[in-house]
């Protein structure tokens, strides 16, 4: 894109100007951008059409020149197929060999590059960020060096050598200044890529795009977990670009999530099957909404969990936390808020010990095992924090082990009975292998309470005691809580593979990890992002306690929320106190 263009955009009248120094192609600019025809499905590559099940199917898709699309779809629910389509990774097969001929005629699925000689899915980029979907990694990786000393030479790469190893960055240099002052980088550029925060990284990747220069821009929610003013900022960005055509951008977007207002038309996916549609303005979706009244929540006593004063994190001369004071207690209910880059994962992993300047603060007391209080990080082994705190977050989803050949989705939950990464399992008797194990959970002698009791009968009242408490998170938070009248039970759930799972589910999955041992400090960041509404809405029930029969987050527990979303916290505004980040 030239810096003309870019900088000659008229948003609201829509009047645009685009420079003659524009780079695109003679293509036909009548020419629609994308033409699926009516009755096409989408199929993964390697599968007959003939006797497989479409990834997509009936499918009628046009987009022209002055649309701008979302994809929206829930979770597991097809935009990934879609744009896997788009990439020529998928086959999209129109419905009978002549309308195949006809439409190959007319340019294909892109009609736009037709006459461009060029492989067109060369022209076409595409950015996710969506967390992990599992099934890449055996292992679990250190997703705390980002907190420490920067260890490998490759972990000291700037911002500014990753961006500028893009053709576009040297030739342009006027849209590289421009691109990065608008998306708030300019002070990151010398710092490692490495450190940089979720919104930060996300910004950052979305730049680098852009300077790839495609034709088109295939972005996938790229607005989870941005605060309000990089959100729109953002949304102006992409808006500019795409009536620039410079270049055209389509965005995925999750069910439920705000469509922003540049977007005209939404294809919504659900079930396999996709429904194009127009946006009118008062058809922008409410951001997610589900927060009831109910009575304060009291602490049956203010017995204090953590409690810090003056914390400080310094990177070099660069000062991240300065001077944090903070008291949780247990039946706290605490909504951590502040903007990209202002500290808030920071502070997480100073609370769950992760952090390597945690042990060099001058008051930093942390819950210690034995309930006398808590004590200062020094003294508490990292392995006791991990048992006393629940945690979900994007680094840990990410993190989180899906191993060959496989953990259960069972097996996921035990581990939180020590907050580890390896399943409790693996004295289960053989049968249960098959089940995934489910049905099974490991004692360790040391976890065995001192009572008057032989060892083995002691061990097994505490099995069973587990085996219950991951069969009700698994009710409570599992399909019979979102997908009813669906086929699949809990127990079918419990034994599938984890990492087979959506990310919404495996998310869900994490989240019962961290409930399952009812540790007395709850950490729930960005906790919503993948899950659909009906997901969401289960997991809101559970954390109020408003399940019946089920005593859901208690009195003893204190949650912290991390979210840039008032209505993403499930306490309303009497029930829950504010941490702001400055
Ligand atoms: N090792 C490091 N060296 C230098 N700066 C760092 C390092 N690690 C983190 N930072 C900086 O610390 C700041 C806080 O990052 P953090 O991830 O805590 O922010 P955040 O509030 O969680 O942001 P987001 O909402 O985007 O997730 C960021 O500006 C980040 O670039």
């Amino acid at each position: 894109m030239s810096l003309l263009a870019f900088k000659n955009m008229h948003i609201l009248g829509r009047n645009v100007l685009v420079s003659s120094t524009r780079r695109y192609v003679n293509s036909d600019s009548s020419a629609p951008i994308i033409r699926i025809p009516f009755g096409s499905n989408v199929y993964a590559f390697g599968t007959p059409s003939t006797t497989s099940r479409p990834l997509i199917s009936n499918l009628n898709w046009n987009v022209r020149e002055t649309e701008a699309w979302a994809v929206v779809s829930g979770t597991g629910g097809g935009k990934r197929a879609l744009f896997k389509a788009l990439l020529g990774h998928a086959r999209v097969a129109p419905p009978t060999t002549e309308i195949q001929g006809q439409w190959a005629q007319a340019g294909g699925l892109y009609p736009f590059l037709a006459n461009t000689g060029a492989d067109p899915y060369t022209r076409v980029s595409y950015v996710s960020f969506r967390h992990r979907g599992g099934g890449e990694s055996g292992v679990f990786f250190d997703y705390t060096a980002r907190y420490g000393a920067i260890r490998e030479e490759e972990d000291r790469v700037t911002l500014k050598d990753t961006l500028s190893a893009s053709a576009a960055a040297e030739k342009e240099p006027e849209l590289f200044d421009t691109l990065i002052k608008q998306m708030g980088l300019t002070g990151l550029l010398d710092i490692p890529t490495i450190t940089l925060s979720n919104g930060q990284t996300r910004r950052a990747r979305i730049v680098k795009a852009i300077l790839d220069q495609p034709e088109l821009l295939l972005l996938d929610e790229p607005l989870t977990g941005l605060d309000a003013s990089s959100r729109k900022a953002l949304n102006e960005i992409l808006e500019r670009l795409h009536l620039a055509r410079a270049p055209r951008v389509i965005i995925g977007l999750r069910k439920g999530e705000e469509i922003p207002r540049w977007i005209t038309h939404v294809l919504e996916i659900a079930e396999g099957t996709a429904i194009g549609r127009e946006v009118i303005p008062s058809d922008h979706l409410p951001h997610q909404n589900i927060s009831g009244v109910s009575k304060p929540t009291k602490s049956p006593r203010k017995e204090v969990l953590v409690d810090m004063k003056n914390v400080n994190v310094v990177y070099g001369e660069r000062k991240v936390l300065t001077d944090i004071s903070w008291e949780i207690c247990r039946g706290d209910r605490w909504h951590l808020r502040g903007a990209n880059g202002s500290g808030k994962t920071t502070l997480l992993s100073l609370l769950t010990g992760d952090h390597p300047q945690s042990y060099v603060q001058a008051h930093l007391n942390l819950p210690a095992l034995g309930g006398d209080g808590p004590l200062p990080r020094k003294k508490i082994p990292t392995a006791h924090l991990r048992r006393l705190i629940g945690i979900v977050s994007p680094e840990m989803f990410d993190a989180f082990p899906r191993r060959h050949p496989g953990m259960s989705v069972w097996e996921a939950v035990t581990t939180g009975f020590d907050g580890g990464f390896v399943p409790r399992t693996r004295d289960a008797p053989s049968a249960m292998r098959q089940h995934g194990t489910a049905g099974w959970v490991d004692v360790a002698d040391e976890e065995v309470p001192q009572v008057d009791m032989i060892l083995e009968e002691s061990r097994e009242l505490l099995r069973r005691h587990r085996i219950a408490r991951c069969w009700e998170v698994l009710g409570a938070l599992g399909p019979a809580a979102w997908n009813q009248g669906g086929p699949e039970s809990t127990a079918a759930f419990a034994s599938s593979q984890f990492s087979a799972r959506s990310p919404g589910e495996q998310r869900l999955v994490l989240l019962m990890r961290a409930l399952v041992d009812r540790p007395p400090l709850i950490l729930l960041d960005e906790v919503w992002s993948g899950m659909d509404d009906s997901m969401i809405a289960a997991a809101r029930r559970y954390l109020r306690g408003e399940l019946p029969g089920i005593l859901g987050v208690n009195n003893t527990q204190a949650v912290v929320v991390i979210t840039h979303w008032e209505d993403e916290v499930p306490w309303n505004s009497e029930e829950v106190r504010r941490f702001t980040l400055g």
